[in-house]
């Protein structure tokens, strides 16, 4: 326990995002570890199976290494059109073919919470949530596109752009919640917390 009443908060995730999203609402997890697992779908897994398996997979994963009390937070971001995923930006090539397929479409981004308690932490208990938010891109010209793979802020984001960043201009509509786009649902996740039966946030 960290001061004697309440378990380590552990972020399982290397995403400086989800931190950021986490110290806005006042969170500041007692540690970071990262699952590091291969994000690969599955053969025709459809996008909420596919984003509730990895959130779940890198919590009890990262769960499954703490020998303390603690309550692991798991995330992840994907971004469908329809039943196809679309894969996280590693390389230009890849954010912009998610661009030319994202452009003046409407698509859906998903993402998946779980919150589960180290198994030494027996009063914690396992929370997953799903949230989906509609965004809709203008339709976009070549220039555009040029000049939002210039910025490279599309860098290992799913489905190959930022809402926070340069996308902000081509995108007309977000219907949902901006924080799950980014990374974290802040509403869902703050309810998931005061959930457990020790403190974590107000
Ligand atoms: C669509 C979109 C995604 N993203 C990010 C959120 C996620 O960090 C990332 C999707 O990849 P994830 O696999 O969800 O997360 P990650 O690899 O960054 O970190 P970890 O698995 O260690 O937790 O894309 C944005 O930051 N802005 C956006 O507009």
């Amino acid at each position: 326990m960290t001061d004697g009443t309440r378990p380590e908060f552990v972020l399982a995730s290397s995403s400086p995002r989800r931190v950021d999203l986490l110290r806005q609402i006042g969170l500041i997890p007692d540690r970071i570890d990262a699952a590091d697992l291969d994000e690969s779908p599955r053969q025709n897994e459809t996008p909420r199976l596919c984003v509730a398996r990895l959130a779940r997979m890198k919590a009890e994963t990262v769960a499954g290494r703490c020998d303390a009390p603690a309550l692991i937070l798991a995330a992840d971001t994907l971004v469908a059109v329809g039943r196809r995923i679309l894969p996280k930006a590693e390389d230009r090539a890849t954010a912009e073919r998610c661009l030319r397929l994202l452009s003046g479409r409407r698509h859906t981004v998903l993402t998946a919470v779980c919150v589960t308690p180290s198994a030494s932490w027996i009063q914690g208990r396992h929370v997953e949530r799903l949230v989906e938010t509609d965004v809709t891109f203008s339709r976009l010209s070549d220039a555009q596109i040029t000049a939002l793979l210039d910025q490279g802020d599309w860098q290992g984001k799913a489905g190959g752009y930022a809402l926070q960043g340069a996308a902000a201009s081509v995108i007309r509509y977000v219907g949902g919640s901006p924080s799950a786009v980014i990374g974290l649902p802040l509403f869902e996740t703050a309810q998931m917390l005061r959930g457990q039966p020790c403190r974590f946030i107000i």
